[in-house]
């Protein structure tokens, strides 16, 4: 969708390699205002920067997790879009792997996080739109193994 977005925003859905049951988990940040809602980490696109940049910038202000601790994979991507008091807003998520165990820290912006499979963060992620990225950059790391 080439759909130009009244407020634009980026982020990372990242995942953990794990030993038992499920292959990966995904990391979910708890909102601290109402809804309280669940996402990867992501925020808003400053003037003059690129999406990007945001999504590694959010990534490490909302996470404490910085780039070199992730492998990125760059062609693995996709832009949610959906209406916050009655703006159309895109988000674009790329995939990251993190690297190596690492203890999750939060800014004010966030109550909580947790790692969790991908039938469990679609429960917790709500939204239509995000259980089918989740579903697809799963089915991108399946295809991958
Ligand atoms: N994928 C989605 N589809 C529909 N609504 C969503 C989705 N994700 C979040 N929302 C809702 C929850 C909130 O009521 C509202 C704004 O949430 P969100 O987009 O996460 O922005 P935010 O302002 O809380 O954080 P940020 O600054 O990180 O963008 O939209
Ligand atoms: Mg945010």
């Amino acid at each position: 969708m080439s759909v130009q977005a009244s407020v634009r925003a980026a982020g990372m859905v990242i995942y953990r390699k794990t030993s038992a049951g499920s292959p990966f988990e995904f990391l979910l940040l708890q909102a601290s205002y109402p809804p309280y809602h669940w996402t990867p980490p992501k925020g808003h696109v400053d003037p003059g920067e690129d999406e990007w940049t945001a999504a590694i910038r959010e990534t490490q202000e909302e996470a404490y997790i910085t780039k070199e601790q992730l492998t990125i994979h760059e062609d693995c991507h996709k832009t949610l879009y959906y209406k916050v008091k009655g703006k159309m807003k895109s988000v674009k998520y790329w995939l990251a792997k993190l690297n190596d165990p690492f203890d999750v820290t939060l800014s004010d912006e966030h109550q909580n996080w947790k790692w969790e499979p991908l039938e469990e963060a679609v429960k917790t992620t709500v939204y239509a739109e995000m259980a089918t990225l989740l579903r697809d950059f799963s089915d991108y790391l399946l295809k991958k193994a």
